[in-house]
Protein backbone atom coordinates (compact mmCIF):
# COMPACT_ATOMS: atom_id res chain seq x y z
CA UNK A 1 0.00 0.00 0.00
CA UNK A 2 2.79 2.43 1.12
CA UNK A 3 4.72 2.37 -2.71
CA UNK A 4 1.77 2.26 -4.37
CA UNK A 5 1.31 4.96 -7.03
CA UNK A 6 -1.14 7.34 -6.75
CA UNK A 7 -3.01 6.65 -9.67
CA UNK A 8 -4.01 2.51 -8.62
CA UNK A 9 -5.08 4.45 -5.45
CA UNK A 10 -9.47 5.18 -5.05
CA UNK A 11 -9.13 9.14 -5.77
CA UNK A 12 -11.00 12.01 -4.46
CA UNK A 13 -13.20 13.43 -6.89
CA UNK A 14 -12.45 17.22 -7.44
CA UNK A 15 -14.55 19.50 -9.33
CA UNK A 16 -13.00 23.15 -10.81
CA UNK A 17 -15.99 25.40 -11.61
CA UNK A 18 -14.05 28.00 -13.94
CA UNK A 19 -16.64 30.87 -13.47
CA UNK A 20 -17.09 33.93 -16.18
CA UNK A 21 -19.21 36.64 -17.27
CA UNK A 22 -20.88 35.17 -20.02
CA UNK A 23 -22.32 36.68 -23.31
CA UNK A 24 -25.31 36.08 -25.58
CA UNK A 25 -25.17 32.77 -28.09
CA UNK A 26 -27.65 34.86 -30.72
CA UNK A 27 -28.67 37.78 -31.38
CA UNK A 28 -32.30 36.71 -29.46
CA UNK A 29 -29.99 36.43 -26.39
CA UNK A 30 -28.67 39.99 -25.77
CA UNK A 31 -31.48 41.53 -23.94
CA UNK A 32 -32.37 38.66 -21.82
CA UNK A 33 -28.29 38.11 -21.53
CA UNK A 34 -28.79 42.54 -20.07
CA UNK A 35 -31.66 41.70 -18.00
CA UNK A 36 -29.37 39.28 -15.80
CA UNK A 37 -26.84 41.41 -16.13
CA UNK A 38 -28.59 44.51 -14.27
CA UNK A 39 -30.70 42.68 -12.84
CA UNK A 40 -27.60 41.22 -10.37
CA UNK A 41 -27.64 43.11 -6.33
CA UNK A 42 -23.81 42.80 -7.08
CA UNK A 43 -24.18 45.47 -10.09
CA UNK A 44 -27.29 47.31 -9.05
CA UNK A 45 -27.82 47.51 -5.52
CA UNK A 46 -31.37 48.44 -5.27
CA UNK A 47 -33.74 46.00 -3.40
CA UNK A 48 -36.46 44.38 -5.57
CA UNK A 49 -38.93 45.23 -7.24
CA UNK A 50 -36.98 48.50 -8.08
CA UNK A 51 -33.95 46.75 -9.42
CA UNK A 52 -36.24 44.34 -11.18
CA UNK A 53 -38.00 47.25 -13.30
CA UNK A 54 -34.87 49.10 -13.64
CA UNK A 55 -33.19 46.41 -15.31
CA UNK A 56 -35.75 45.78 -17.72
CA UNK A 57 -35.65 49.40 -18.55
CA UNK A 58 -32.12 49.23 -19.24
CA UNK A 59 -31.74 46.17 -20.53
CA UNK A 60 -34.62 47.36 -23.03
CA UNK A 61 -32.87 50.17 -23.73
CA UNK A 62 -29.29 49.21 -24.15
CA UNK A 63 -30.33 46.15 -26.73
CA UNK A 64 -30.15 47.59 -29.90
CA UNK A 65 -26.50 49.66 -29.08
CA UNK A 66 -25.50 46.06 -27.61
CA UNK A 67 -26.90 44.17 -30.62
CA UNK A 68 -24.42 46.22 -32.94
CA UNK A 69 -21.53 45.93 -30.85
CA UNK A 70 -22.20 41.68 -31.21
CA UNK A 71 -23.15 42.29 -35.10
CA UNK A 72 -19.55 42.62 -35.50
CA UNK A 73 -18.66 39.29 -34.28
CA UNK A 74 -21.15 37.31 -35.59
CA UNK A 75 -23.75 38.72 -33.69
CA UNK A 76 -22.55 36.05 -30.45
CA UNK A 77 -19.90 35.98 -27.53
CA UNK A 78 -16.84 33.62 -28.53
CA UNK A 79 -16.71 33.86 -24.74
CA UNK A 80 -18.03 30.49 -23.73
CA UNK A 81 -15.63 28.31 -26.55
CA UNK A 82 -12.59 30.34 -25.07
CA UNK A 83 -13.18 29.64 -21.56
CA UNK A 84 -14.25 25.70 -22.63
CA UNK A 85 -10.56 25.33 -24.23
CA UNK A 86 -9.16 26.79 -21.35
CA UNK A 87 -11.33 24.15 -19.03
CA UNK A 88 -10.22 21.23 -20.94
CA UNK A 89 -6.75 22.49 -20.71
CA UNK A 90 -6.37 23.01 -17.07
CA UNK A 91 -8.12 19.16 -16.77
CA UNK A 92 -5.47 17.91 -18.77
CA UNK A 93 -3.27 19.33 -16.99
CA UNK A 94 -4.98 18.78 -13.52
CA UNK A 95 -5.29 15.23 -14.31
CA UNK A 96 -1.06 14.99 -15.19
CA UNK A 97 -0.23 15.85 -11.96
CA UNK A 98 -0.98 12.02 -10.15
CA UNK A 99 -2.09 13.76 -6.58
CA UNK A 100 -4.30 11.74 -5.67
CA UNK A 101 -7.52 13.47 -7.76
CA UNK A 102 -9.63 13.07 -10.03
CA UNK A 103 -10.26 16.73 -11.54
CA UNK A 104 -13.01 17.22 -14.03
CA UNK A 105 -13.46 21.27 -14.92
CA UNK A 106 -17.18 22.86 -15.32
CA UNK A 107 -18.00 26.00 -16.51
CA UNK A 108 -20.53 28.79 -14.81
CA UNK A 109 -21.62 31.53 -16.64
CA UNK A 110 -22.81 34.21 -14.19
CA UNK A 111 -25.33 35.53 -17.11
CA UNK A 112 -25.86 33.79 -20.18
CA UNK A 113 -25.62 29.90 -20.43
CA UNK A 114 -24.27 27.75 -18.98
CA UNK A 115 -25.81 28.97 -15.47
CA UNK A 116 -25.23 28.07 -12.12
CA UNK A 117 -27.74 25.80 -11.88
CA UNK A 118 -27.37 23.59 -14.88
CA UNK A 119 -23.78 23.70 -14.01
CA UNK A 120 -23.94 22.59 -9.89
CA UNK A 121 -26.75 19.93 -11.20
CA UNK A 122 -23.87 18.52 -13.30
CA UNK A 123 -21.13 18.60 -10.53
CA UNK A 124 -23.79 17.02 -8.84
CA UNK A 125 -24.73 13.82 -10.59
CA UNK A 126 -20.91 13.22 -11.58
CA UNK A 127 -21.05 12.96 -7.85
CA UNK A 128 -17.92 15.37 -6.85
CA UNK A 129 -16.31 15.00 -3.24
CA UNK A 130 -14.98 18.89 -3.25
CA UNK A 131 -15.02 21.65 -5.16
CA UNK A 132 -12.73 24.28 -5.64
CA UNK A 133 -14.11 27.80 -7.17
CA UNK A 134 -11.67 29.31 -9.52
CA UNK A 135 -12.91 33.17 -10.78
CA UNK A 136 -11.79 33.36 -14.34
CA UNK A 137 -10.79 37.10 -12.90
CA UNK A 138 -7.17 37.44 -12.06
CA UNK A 139 -7.98 40.39 -9.70
CA UNK A 140 -11.43 40.30 -6.98
CA UNK A 141 -14.49 42.70 -7.67
CA UNK A 142 -18.13 42.08 -6.33
CA UNK A 143 -19.44 42.54 -9.41
CA UNK A 144 -17.86 39.33 -10.94
CA UNK A 145 -15.74 36.97 -8.53
CA UNK A 146 -18.27 38.03 -5.69
CA UNK A 147 -21.48 37.88 -7.34
CA UNK A 148 -20.43 33.98 -9.10
CA UNK A 149 -19.57 32.51 -5.81
CA UNK A 150 -22.67 34.40 -4.08
CA UNK A 151 -24.53 32.72 -7.12
CA UNK A 152 -23.16 29.44 -7.27
CA UNK A 153 -23.16 28.62 -3.30
CA UNK A 154 -27.25 29.66 -4.34
CA UNK A 155 -27.55 27.03 -6.91
CA UNK A 156 -25.77 24.38 -4.97
CA UNK A 157 -28.60 25.07 -2.20
CA UNK A 158 -30.87 24.38 -4.84
CA UNK A 159 -29.67 21.34 -5.97
CA UNK A 160 -28.66 19.60 -3.18
CA UNK A 161 -25.02 19.86 -3.80
CA UNK A 162 -23.00 19.62 -0.70
CA UNK A 163 -19.26 18.65 -1.41
CA UNK A 164 -17.34 21.22 1.06
CA UNK A 165 -16.21 24.48 -1.48
CA UNK A 166 -12.96 26.17 -0.91
CA UNK A 167 -12.74 29.23 -3.04
CA UNK A 168 -9.90 30.76 -4.82
CA UNK A 169 -10.28 34.83 -4.18
CA UNK A 170 -7.99 36.38 -6.74
CA UNK A 171 -4.69 35.73 -8.27
CA UNK A 172 -3.43 39.18 -9.53
CA UNK A 173 0.85 38.46 -9.74
CA UNK A 174 0.47 34.63 -10.03
CA UNK A 175 3.70 33.96 -11.96
CA UNK A 176 1.74 32.05 -14.36
CA UNK A 177 -0.76 34.78 -15.89
CA UNK A 178 2.54 37.42 -15.20
CA UNK A 179 4.91 35.61 -17.28
CA UNK A 180 2.16 34.69 -19.55
CA UNK A 181 0.93 38.84 -20.28
CA UNK A 182 4.55 39.68 -20.17
CA UNK A 183 5.52 37.23 -22.75
CA UNK A 184 2.58 38.65 -25.20
CA UNK A 185 3.14 42.48 -24.27
CA UNK A 186 6.94 42.13 -25.53
CA UNK A 187 5.84 40.24 -28.56
CA UNK A 188 3.23 43.27 -28.71
CA UNK A 189 5.67 46.00 -28.10
CA UNK A 190 8.18 44.86 -30.41
CA UNK A 191 6.01 44.63 -33.10
CA UNK A 192 4.83 48.07 -32.50
CA UNK A 193 8.48 49.23 -31.82
CA UNK A 194 9.52 48.20 -35.44
CA UNK A 195 6.40 49.75 -36.79
CA UNK A 196 7.13 52.98 -34.87
CA UNK A 197 10.83 52.82 -36.33
CA UNK A 198 9.56 52.50 -39.78
CA UNK A 199 7.75 55.49 -39.25
CA UNK A 200 10.29 57.49 -37.64
CA UNK A 201 8.48 58.18 -34.74
CA UNK A 202 9.24 58.04 -31.08
CA UNK A 203 8.59 55.05 -28.45
CA UNK A 204 5.56 53.80 -27.80
CA UNK A 205 3.44 54.22 -24.65
CA UNK A 206 1.85 50.64 -23.00
CA UNK A 207 -2.16 51.48 -21.81
CA UNK A 208 -2.68 48.88 -19.48
CA UNK A 209 -6.94 48.47 -19.81
CA UNK A 210 -9.28 46.85 -17.77
CA UNK A 211 -12.87 46.82 -17.52
CA UNK A 212 -13.93 50.15 -15.20
CA UNK A 213 -15.92 49.68 -11.98
CA UNK A 214 -18.46 52.21 -10.92
CA UNK A 215 -15.75 54.31 -8.05
CA UNK A 216 -18.49 53.33 -5.25
CA UNK A 217 -17.57 50.08 -5.76
CA UNK A 218 -13.99 50.99 -4.74
CA UNK A 219 -14.87 53.43 -2.10
CA UNK A 220 -18.13 52.28 -0.40
CA UNK A 221 -17.62 48.44 -0.92
CA UNK A 222 -14.03 48.17 0.22
CA UNK A 223 -13.55 45.97 -3.39
CA UNK A 224 -9.41 45.55 -3.81
CA UNK A 225 -9.91 45.62 -7.71
CA UNK A 226 -8.46 48.85 -8.42
CA UNK A 227 -5.37 48.03 -6.54
CA UNK A 228 -5.13 44.50 -7.67
CA UNK A 229 -5.01 45.92 -11.53
CA UNK A 230 -1.98 48.12 -10.56
CA UNK A 231 -0.89 45.65 -8.80
CA UNK A 232 -0.82 43.20 -12.53
CA UNK A 233 0.42 45.71 -14.62
CA UNK A 234 3.05 46.68 -12.01
CA UNK A 235 4.57 42.91 -12.45
CA UNK A 236 3.76 42.67 -15.71
CA UNK A 237 5.94 45.70 -16.76
CA UNK A 238 8.53 44.42 -13.92
CA UNK A 239 9.13 41.11 -15.79
CA UNK A 240 9.59 42.44 -19.17
CA UNK A 241 12.26 44.43 -17.87
CA UNK A 242 12.21 47.38 -20.41
CA UNK A 243 14.47 50.46 -19.73
CA UNK A 244 12.36 53.40 -19.62
CA UNK A 245 8.82 52.10 -20.26
CA UNK A 246 6.63 54.81 -20.89
CA UNK A 247 3.34 52.95 -19.25
CA UNK A 248 -0.50 53.53 -17.25
CA UNK A 249 -3.29 51.91 -16.15
CA UNK A 250 -6.56 52.96 -17.84
CA UNK A 251 -10.41 51.80 -17.63
CA UNK A 252 -12.41 50.88 -20.55
CA UNK A 253 -16.22 50.44 -21.01
CA UNK A 254 -17.90 52.80 -19.37
CA UNK A 255 -21.99 52.20 -18.50
CA UNK A 256 -24.56 54.73 -17.04
CA UNK A 257 -24.23 57.58 -15.48
CA UNK A 258 -22.60 56.88 -12.56
CA UNK A 259 -18.89 58.29 -11.50
CA UNK A 260 -16.49 55.43 -13.11
CA UNK A 261 -12.84 54.58 -11.75
CA UNK A 262 -10.11 56.47 -14.45
CA UNK A 263 -8.58 57.57 -16.07
CA UNK A 264 -10.84 56.49 -18.94
CA UNK A 265 -8.85 54.06 -21.88
CA UNK A 266 -10.11 56.58 -24.33
CA UNK A 267 -9.66 59.55 -22.39
CA UNK A 268 -5.71 58.29 -22.75
CA UNK A 269 -6.26 57.55 -26.43
CA UNK A 270 -6.83 61.39 -26.76
CA UNK A 271 -3.82 62.46 -24.93
CA UNK A 272 -1.79 59.93 -26.88
CA UNK A 273 -3.24 61.49 -30.11
CA UNK A 274 -1.94 65.02 -28.70
CA UNK A 275 1.34 63.91 -27.48
CA UNK A 276 1.47 62.06 -31.31
CA UNK A 277 3.19 58.78 -29.21
CA UNK A 278 2.04 55.24 -30.73
CA UNK A 279 -0.04 52.87 -28.65
CA UNK A 280 0.06 49.68 -27.30
CA UNK A 281 -3.19 48.02 -25.58
CA UNK A 282 -2.81 45.13 -22.99
CA UNK A 283 -6.49 44.03 -21.69
CA UNK A 284 -5.47 42.95 -18.40
CA UNK A 285 -8.64 42.49 -16.59
CA UNK A 286 -9.91 39.83 -19.27
CA UNK A 287 -8.28 36.48 -19.63
CA UNK A 288 -10.12 35.59 -22.72
CA UNK A 289 -11.51 37.25 -26.24
CA UNK A 290 -15.19 38.66 -25.80
CA UNK A 291 -16.73 42.05 -27.18
CA UNK A 292 -14.85 44.24 -24.79
CA UNK A 293 -11.63 43.33 -26.72
CA UNK A 294 -12.30 42.50 -30.18
CA UNK A 295 -15.22 45.20 -30.66
CA UNK A 296 -14.39 47.90 -27.99
CA UNK A 297 -10.58 47.58 -28.82
CA UNK A 298 -10.22 46.47 -32.05
CA UNK A 299 -12.91 48.38 -33.65
CA UNK A 300 -14.25 50.92 -31.81
CA UNK A 301 -11.08 52.77 -29.69
CA UNK A 302 -8.94 52.02 -32.94
CA UNK A 303 -11.34 54.07 -34.66
CA UNK A 304 -10.67 56.77 -32.43
CA UNK A 305 -7.15 56.46 -33.05
CA UNK A 306 -6.80 56.32 -36.39
CA UNK A 307 -8.65 59.79 -36.59
CA UNK A 308 -6.30 61.41 -34.35
CA UNK A 309 -3.62 60.26 -36.38
CA UNK A 310 -1.86 58.23 -34.02
CA UNK A 311 0.73 56.42 -36.20
CA UNK A 312 0.59 53.13 -34.56
CA UNK A 313 -2.35 51.19 -32.53
CA UNK A 314 -1.10 47.49 -31.76
CA UNK A 315 -3.68 45.42 -29.13
CA UNK A 316 -2.17 43.01 -27.29
CA UNK A 317 -4.28 39.26 -27.26
CA UNK A 318 -5.42 38.04 -24.19
CA UNK A 319 -4.13 34.84 -22.31
CA UNK A 320 -6.75 32.73 -23.03
CA UNK A 321 -5.16 29.10 -23.06
CA UNK A 322 -1.56 30.00 -23.02
CA UNK A 323 0.31 27.20 -21.55
CA UNK A 324 1.97 29.36 -18.90
CA UNK A 325 -1.20 30.91 -18.02
CA UNK A 326 -2.98 27.67 -17.56
CA UNK A 327 -0.12 25.82 -15.52
CA UNK A 328 -0.26 29.03 -13.36
CA UNK A 329 -4.46 27.99 -12.79
CA UNK A 330 -2.74 24.66 -12.02
CA UNK A 331 -0.59 26.57 -9.10
CA UNK A 332 -4.00 28.52 -7.71
CA UNK A 333 -5.49 25.56 -7.73
CA UNK A 334 -3.05 23.53 -5.97
CA UNK A 335 -2.75 26.40 -3.44
CA UNK A 336 -6.79 26.75 -2.63
CA UNK A 337 -6.15 22.85 -1.97
CA UNK A 338 -3.69 23.40 0.17
CA UNK A 339 -5.97 26.30 2.24
CA UNK A 340 -8.75 23.49 2.40
CA UNK A 341 -7.19 21.09 3.53
CA UNK A 342 -5.21 23.06 6.58
CA UNK A 343 -8.36 25.17 7.06
CA UNK A 344 -11.49 23.12 5.83
CA UNK A 345 -14.02 24.59 3.59
CA UNK A 346 -15.65 27.93 2.74
CA UNK A 347 -18.26 29.00 5.33
CA UNK A 348 -21.44 28.26 2.64
CA UNK A 349 -23.81 30.58 4.60
CA UNK A 350 -21.39 33.07 4.45
CA UNK A 351 -20.56 35.01 1.23
CA UNK A 352 -16.66 35.23 2.09
CA UNK A 353 -15.41 33.66 4.89
CA UNK A 354 -12.54 31.26 4.49
CA UNK A 355 -11.61 31.95 0.97
CA UNK A 356 -8.12 31.36 0.20
CA UNK A 357 -6.68 34.91 -0.88
CA UNK A 358 -2.59 35.07 -1.97
CA UNK A 359 -3.15 38.74 -1.86
CA UNK A 360 -3.91 39.06 2.18
CA UNK A 361 -2.63 43.10 2.30
CA UNK A 362 -4.76 44.66 -0.13
CA UNK A 363 -7.98 42.55 -0.43
CA UNK A 364 -11.07 43.13 1.33
CA UNK A 365 -12.12 39.17 1.55
CA UNK A 366 -8.96 38.78 3.63
CA UNK A 367 -10.54 40.94 6.02
CA UNK A 368 -13.38 38.87 6.94
CA UNK A 369 -12.41 36.38 9.61
CA UNK A 370 -10.57 32.97 7.93
CA UNK A 371 -10.64 29.72 8.89
CA UNK A 372 -9.40 27.79 12.29
CA UNK A 373 -5.78 27.86 12.31
CA UNK A 374 -5.23 30.95 10.32
CA UNK A 375 -3.72 33.47 11.57
C1 LIG B 1 -13.12 42.37 -14.96
C2 LIG B 1 -14.16 42.12 -15.64
C3 LIG B 1 -15.44 42.84 -15.58
C4 LIG B 1 -15.94 43.77 -14.66
C5 LIG B 1 -15.26 44.30 -13.42
C6 LIG B 1 -17.24 44.14 -15.10
C7 LIG B 1 -18.07 45.07 -14.47
C8 LIG B 1 -19.23 45.62 -15.05
N1 LIG B 1 -19.74 45.40 -16.32
C9 LIG B 1 -20.88 46.13 -16.53
C10 LIG B 1 -21.69 46.16 -17.69
C11 LIG B 1 -21.49 45.40 -18.86
N2 LIG B 1 -20.47 44.53 -19.11
C12 LIG B 1 -20.64 43.92 -20.33
C13 LIG B 1 -19.82 42.98 -20.93
C14 LIG B 1 -18.73 42.37 -20.32
N3 LIG B 1 -18.20 42.66 -19.08
C15 LIG B 1 -17.13 41.83 -18.82
C16 LIG B 1 -16.33 41.82 -17.69
C17 LIG B 1 -16.46 42.65 -16.58
N4 LIG B 1 -17.52 43.45 -16.25
C18 LIG B 1 -17.02 40.95 -19.94
C19 LIG B 1 -16.04 39.83 -20.03
C20 LIG B 1 -18.00 41.30 -20.88
C21 LIG B 1 -18.16 40.73 -22.27
C22 LIG B 1 -19.20 39.68 -22.42
C23 LIG B 1 -19.06 39.04 -23.77
O1 LIG B 1 -19.09 39.73 -24.80
O2 LIG B 1 -18.96 37.83 -23.80
C24 LIG B 1 -21.85 44.42 -20.92
C25 LIG B 1 -22.48 43.93 -22.24
C26 LIG B 1 -21.90 44.53 -23.45
C27 LIG B 1 -22.36 45.94 -23.60
O3 LIG B 1 -23.56 46.19 -23.63
O4 LIG B 1 -21.48 46.82 -23.59
C28 LIG B 1 -22.39 45.36 -20.01
C29 LIG B 1 -23.65 46.14 -20.15
C30 LIG B 1 -21.11 46.86 -15.33
C31 LIG B 1 -22.29 47.81 -15.15
C32 LIG B 1 -20.10 46.55 -14.41
C33 LIG B 1 -19.87 47.01 -13.03
C34 LIG B 1 -20.74 47.53 -12.24
FE1 LIG C 1 -18.80 44.28 -17.84
FE1 LIG D 1 -8.30 38.18 -2.67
Amino acid sequence: MKDMPMSELKRKKRAIILFNLGGPDGPDAVKPFLFNLFNDPAIISLPNPFRYFLAKLISSRRAPIAREIYDHIGGKSPLLELTQDQADALETELNGLDDGFENRCFIAMRYWKPFADDSAAAVKAWGADEQILLPLYPQFSTTTSGSSVKDWKRACQKVGLNAPIKTACCYPTNPGFVEASAEMVKVGYENALKKSAKLGVGKPRLLFSAHGVPKAVITKRGDPYQSQIEKSAQAVVDKMAIADLDWLVCYQSRVGPMEWIGPSTEHEIERAGKDGVPLVIVPIAFVTEHSETLVELDIEYREIADKLKIPVYERVRTVCSHPRFISGLVEVVSETQQALDRNGPDDYAVETRGWWCPDEHSCAIAKQPMGPGQA
